[in-house]
């Protein structure tokens, strides 16, 4: 197939377009860099630098010839949309609303869109799967919320085939045998794993703990982490199987939660480092305990995550770490 990647030169865009090609498709990865890298862009892809709200339309012409967009690009920091919402919605919103009108007029059918675990707010009852309630707590999640209803109504109305993968928590880098590797380099890095691997590293001096009294076993709350190339492998099953006019929605994750300290625990044992942490406060916006079901995508995609271990995702980012800092 011929692919618009939008965010392609970002984290987990960087890791489909490289599986994407890798697949055979022709792939071209449409970036404003204002989070993403250009170096992170796989050699192979066609790479087009500006905003989806300027580009899109440009680019997605009725006779490109492009059979689906995998769309990535968005403002990612649960913090900043505390914030800054308005910058969320702008983006994340308005920002896809253009991305569809340019799809609609150019008959282009397949969507695949970059949603968040983190739409189902706090949960009492866990795992999460995807008809378990909707309520977002922060701008960041309810802008992918309000792309996901705006979804709904493109395929039923226009006929678009869309699937929204609900990610919970990426981590984990793709790291290949001929030496190249492609994984997160967020600045500044918000992320947890990432942030452990610097004190880790020496670059931070401790890890900020974001409150240690939540109803958790000890205290500190729980995520899903899944492997970046696992997330990648159901990008590609959902692609090739969304039909026009089909709307799907799968939760992602591997059902398995780990708090943030037996996160930072993990590091210790694959570093080898001591990795110091100091209790602060708790940060607006956070969730407290998330485990995805991801039994739909397991059934219907036959999806099934190579990496599930927290020591493997550990190991990876870790080893990526090294490379790229
Ligand atoms: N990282 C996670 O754990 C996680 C979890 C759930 C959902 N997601 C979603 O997955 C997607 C990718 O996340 P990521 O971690 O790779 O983030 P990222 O910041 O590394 O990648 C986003 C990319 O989009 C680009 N971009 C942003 N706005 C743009 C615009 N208007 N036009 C063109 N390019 C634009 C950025 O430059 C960047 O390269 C996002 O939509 C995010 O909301 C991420
Ligand atoms: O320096 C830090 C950074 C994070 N945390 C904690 O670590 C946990 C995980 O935080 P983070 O890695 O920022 O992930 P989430 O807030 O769970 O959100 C991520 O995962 C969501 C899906 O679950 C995505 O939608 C978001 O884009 C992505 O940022 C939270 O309890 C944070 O408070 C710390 O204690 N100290």
């Amino acid at each position: 197939m011929k692919l618009l990647v939008t965010g392609g030169a970002g984290y987990i865009g960087s890791v489909v377009t490289a599986l994407l090609l890798d697949s055979g498709h022709e792939v071209v990865v449409l970036d404003d860099l204002s989070t993403g890298h250009a170096e992170a862009v796989p050699p192979g892809a066609t790479f087009v630098q500006g905003r989806v709200q300027d580009k899109a339309a440009e680019l997605l012409t009725p006779d490109a010839g492009f059979d689906g967009v995998l769309h990535f690009a968005a403002f990612i920091s649960v913090g900043e949309s505390v914030k800054q919402p308005e910058r969320y919605w702008d983006n994340n919103v308005a920002g896809t609303l253009t991305l569809l009108s340019a799809m609609r007029s150019a008959g282009v059918r397949r969507l695949i869109f970059s949603s968040t675990g983190t739409v189902h707010g706090d949960l009492e009852t866990l795992p999460i799967a995807e008809d378990a309630p909707v309520g977002p707590l922060n701008p960041y999640a309810a802008s992918k919320l309000a792309v996901d209803y705006a979804l709904d109504g493109e395929a039923a109305a226009h006929g678009l085939g869309a699937v929204s993968l609900r990610y919970f928590n990426a981590s984990g880098a793709l790291l290949r045998s001929d030496g190249t590797a492609y994984g997160e380099r967020h600045d500044p890095e918000t992320h947890l794993i990432p942030i452990v691997l610097q004190v880790a590293a020496g670059k931070r001096e401790k890890l900020p703990l974001y409150g240690d009294d939540y109803a958790t076993p000890d205290g500190t709350c729980v995520r899903d982490y899944i492997h970046v190339a696992d997330l990648a492998s159901a990008h590609l099953l959902a692609l090739e199987s969304v039909k026009p006019g089909e709307r799907r929605v799968y939760n992602l994750g591997n059902g398995n939660g780990y708090s943030n300290l037996q996160v930072v625990e993990a590091v210790r044992k694959v570093t080898g480092a001591p990795v110091p942490v100091e209790i602060a406060p708790r940060r607006p916006g956070d969730i407290v305990a998330q485990v995805a079901s991801s039994q739909r995508a397991r059934a219907e995609l036959g999806w099934h995550p190579q990496r599930a271990d927290l020591h493997d995702i550990v190991s990876d980012a870790w080893d990526f770490y090294r490379r790229a800092f």
